[in-house]
């Protein structure tokens, strides 16, 4: 009897955990991400951005988020070091992906880097969002135009949208961040 109602509370109070998967080009801004969540959600403050390298490898960082216990992992975007993502796609729950909403210049491998990780069939059916970052920076694209200009009509099937943040400020990342977390809950509760 004991240990029934043990495993009851433990099930009643046991968070749901959830791994997101952090992807993009290098220099999107997804590790300045990363250390102004930690401002955000856990409260604690993150690595300055002027103290933050190119990532080499992986970050990984914990927070509870909306009763959900997340596992981020922010993987190096330069292009040596792409083969690597592939490490992180079975046990992801959600995607983020991050892009340089002011230069132009990337728009176009960062759209390819998007549709080739979006066709990689581990990561499928995972919600995903899409990050417009960098709005503080004069002359960035908003979220609507990154939306066109990444056809993200084609994207079909899944929990998916397009935000426009600032990492660097912290603008729109709570909002965009609860959402993809909402979704991945949802998903891995057998909810959709
Ligand atoms: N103005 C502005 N700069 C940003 C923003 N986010 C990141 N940056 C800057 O962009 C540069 C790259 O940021 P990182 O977070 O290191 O980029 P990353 O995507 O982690 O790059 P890799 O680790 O090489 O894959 C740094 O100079 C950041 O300060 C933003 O929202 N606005
Ligand atoms: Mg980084």
């Amino acid at each position: 009897m004991f240990s029934l109602l043990a495993g009851l509370w433990r099930y009643l109070t046991s968070k749901t955990q959830v791994n997101v998967l952090i992807l993009g080009l290098d220099d999107a801004g997804k590790t300045t991400l990363l250390e102004q969540m930690k401002g955000i959600f856990k409260k604690v403050p993150g690595i300055p951005p002027a103290k933050i390298p190119p990532t080499i490898g992986l970050n990984v960082a914990k927070m509870d988020i909306g009763g959900v216990s997340v596992t981020f992992w922010d993987v190096g975007g330069q292009v040596r070091l792409r083969a690597l993502w592939e490490r992180y796609y079975a046990d992801a729950h959600a995607l983020i992906c991050v892009m340089d909403s002011a230069d132009a210049a990337r728009f176009e491998e960062a759209q390819l880097a998007f549709h080739a990780v979006r066709e990689q069939a581990e990561l499928h059916a995972l919600p995903l969002l899409l990050l417009a970052n960098k709005q503080d920076v004069a002359g960035a694209c908003s979220g609507g135009d990154i939306a066109a200009q990444f056809d993200a009509h084609k994207v079909m099937g899944v929990p998916f949208r397009v935000h426009a943040v600032s990492a660097l400020s912290g603008e729109g990342v709570n909002e965009g961040i609860s959402w993809l977390i909402a979704k991945a809950r949802e998903k891995t509760q057998g909810m959709t």
